[in-house]
């Protein structure tokens, strides 16, 4: 029975391949305009506090451009991250996302010093019951912005150097794969500025870490804590030497996921998110009800065929 199915799977791995074959000849003058389109569609990524670039096929990198300021996290870069991740997650061009800073630290956190900020929060009204119906309007609009990214169905790899605060632990929180430098230090800074944490630390580090205990100390002290430290307890995957050496890793890694079926590693990406707030059976479920339609995906014979062929698979646009 295994034998016969690899047989026919072998025949039809043929029978792709020369589809293939035929195909990648045109594919290959579609990815020299797609290319060509792609270097130019990044002016549709124009951002005030974000830069963004495309370093390889399929990758997009995502810099915090705030370098003088510590890349805080200023009104327009709150507003900015919602409308970038959303493009982003409609981008046929993008299947990978790299989130870095730019200049000295990752990011500073949030933007002690912008007013809007403020006036957003702290509003003019006087009675508090109508400034407590305002803020639980302006209050998820925040929270919104590093949620695009969980709900941007392109794994997104933060790459962190020298300092991660407050804010910066909330948007890595919400990324898929962390690196950082051997000099990166991280802080759950809130509580020093008489805040609760409400843009996703409370709710996703514990999940990241697994660690209660370690979580609140964190919180309720904002102890610094070192790469090694973040290494120890599951907060980033791996530590790189420099800035330069974690993202070279960084782009090894995105063009490796970029280089896959955009059907499975999407589609793993917004089972995983769903699981991670599901019972088990619940995430089953989903997960088949996800792969009653998906496995019937041309990307499931492209990869098996180019499994059994020693080849490899070339991905159409998703
Ligand atoms: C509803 C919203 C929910 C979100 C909540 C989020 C909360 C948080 O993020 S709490 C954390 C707030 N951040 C901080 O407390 C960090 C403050 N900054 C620092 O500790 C240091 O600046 C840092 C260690 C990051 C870097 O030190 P370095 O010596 O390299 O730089 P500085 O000389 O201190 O700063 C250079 C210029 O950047 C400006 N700047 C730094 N951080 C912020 C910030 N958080 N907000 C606004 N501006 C910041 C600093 O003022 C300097 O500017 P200038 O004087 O014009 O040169």
């Amino acid at each position: 029975m295994l034998v016969s199915l690899r047989t026919s799977l072998r025949l039809l791995g043929r029978e792709a391949s020369r589809f293939l074959v035929t195909s990648n000849l045109e594919k290959r003058s579609l990815n020299l305009c797609a290319n060509a389109i792609s270097s130019s569609s990044n002016s549709g990524y124009d951002f005030k506090t974000l830069k963004v670039e495309t370093p390889a096929d399929f990758v997009k990198h995502v810099e915090i451009n705030r370098p003088n300021k510590r890349n805080a996290m200023n009104a327009n870069f709150w507003r900015e991250m919602v409308e970038c991740f959303n493009q982003l997650a409609k981008d046929e061009d993008c299947r990978v996302v790299i989130l870095s800073g730019a200049g000295k630290v990752f990011t500073a956190g949030l933007d002690l010093t912008d007013g809007e900020i403020f006036q957003s929060l702290v509003m003019s009204e006087t009675d508090c019951s109508r400034k407590a119906f305002k803020m639980a309007k302006s209050i998820p609009k925040f929270q919104d912005s590093f949620t695009a990214i969980e709900n941007c169905p392109k794994p997104v790899i933060a790459a962190v150097h020298s300092a991660c605060i407050g804010g910066g632990i909330d948007m890595i929180s919400a990324c898929d794969i962390r690196y950082c430098t051997q000099d990166a230090w991280f802080q759950i800074k809130e509580v020093d500025l008489g805040l609760a944490a409400d843009v996703g630390t409370l709710q996703r580090f514990p999940k990241i870490v697994g660690n209660d205990s370690l979580t609140r100390e964190l919180t309720y002290t904002a102890r610094k804590f070192s790469s090694e430290e973040a290494e120890s307890i599951g907060f980033v995957s791996r530590i790189l030497k420099d800035k330069d050496q974690m993202m070279k890793q960084a782009l090894g890694m995105a063009t490796n996921i970029a280089s896959k079926s955009p059907v499975a590693v999407q589609g793993s990406k917004v089972n995983l998110v769903y699981s991670r707030d599901h019972s088990v059976s619940e995430g089953l479920d989903y997960n088949a009800k996800w792969n009653m339609v998906m496995l019937q995906s041309e990307d499931v014979m492209k990869a098996a065929s180019a499994t059994l062929n020693k080849t490899k698979a070339v991905f159409s646009k998703l």
